[in-house]
């Protein structure tokens, strides 16, 4: 199946758009396990058993792996998710962008070595850094459009002298995402929660393409104003929470409390597309 099919076939069965972010930091993990950066995986583990049902996807930040030399656990991570919740897509948010030589070995990292369905990219090295992800057929690469934190502005929101009508940089990348760069379908948008009416821009720009939204949840996003911009009939959105359903409980109940939270979620989103 490709990332587009596995991500429509979970949004079906789960009834939803949430995507549960794995964050991991041990110095947030309950008392058991706090500041013991072996046990990633087991912390990550048990959030993806309560939560499979709730899901359309799973989005690993490899930072939090790499910090701690727990590449490993990552892999073991992955594996385990295949196995537990078998049929949901696993982003791997890497926010990678570089020439197309090593742009090869960062696809071969996500698509090879982690076999993620779909990675996070940044565009700003142009269409060479995007190109070798999408020689792997079927797999997805966001790219980053209008992220979720306040500098985001500081670029992204720039107008483009040199180009008709004078679009941002963030509609510019959404246009070619929409149109020329797009050669095989892989290709999607990272939109942030945080500016709901850059989202309802972007996806007038990219009527068809998946959007991964982060930014409810631990950064305030408004998730009913999220889906009004963002979701549209056969166009998925992706609405990112990590640190709100990781450690909604600092205690033993962790797991439980992650699933509340997982669950309030995603019924909000599905209101609100239901309202839509
Ligand atoms: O690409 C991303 O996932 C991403 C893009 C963006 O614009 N904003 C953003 O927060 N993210 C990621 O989404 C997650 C948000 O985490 P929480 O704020 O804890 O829900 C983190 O892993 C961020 O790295």
């Amino acid at each position: 199946m490709t990332f587009l099919e596995m991500l429509r076939d979970a949004a079906q069965r789960n009834g939803s758009m949430l995507c549960v972010g794995l964050d991991p930091d041990p110095a947030r993990f309950p008392a058991a396990m706090r500041g013991d950066a072996s046990r990633i995986h087991d912390f990550c583990a048990a959030i993806v058993d309560a939560t499979r049902d709730l899901v359309i996807a799973y989005k690993p930040q490899i930072a939090y792996f790499a910090a701690h030399r727990a590449e490993d656990q990552l892999e073991r991570l992955i594996a385990h998710i295949r196995a537990s919740a078998p049929g949901i897509p696993v982003i791997l948010d890497a926010k990678r962008g570089d020439i197309g030589s090593t742009a090869e070995q960062y696809a071969v990292e996500a698509f090879e070595r982690y076999g993620a369905d779909a990675v996070t990219l940044s565009p700003f090295m142009g269409f060479d850094s995007v190109q070798p992800y999408l020689k792997y057929p079927g797999k997805g690469a966001f790219l980053l459009c209008r992220t979720s934190n306040p500098g985001g502005d500081d670029l992204q929101a720039q107008r483009l002298a040199s180009v008709e009508g004078q679009p941002r940089v963030f509609e510019h990348i959404a246009r070619l995402a929409q149109g020329p760069w797009n050669s095989n379908g892989q290709l999607g948008l990272v939109v942030g929660a945080t500016y709901p009416a850059e989202i309802e821009q972007v996806r007038a720009i990219a009527p068809t393409l998946p959007l991964l939204i982060p930014g409810v949840g631990a950064q305030g996003g408004d998730a009913e104003a999220t889906v009004r911009a963002g979701w549209r009939a056969g166009a998925p959105i992706v609405v990112n929470s990590s640190r709100a359903i990781l450690y909604a409980s600092s205690g033993e109940d962790f797991a439980e409390a992650a699933r509340r939270e997982a669950l309030r979620t995603r019924d909000q989103l599905e209101r609100a597309r239901v309202a839509a």
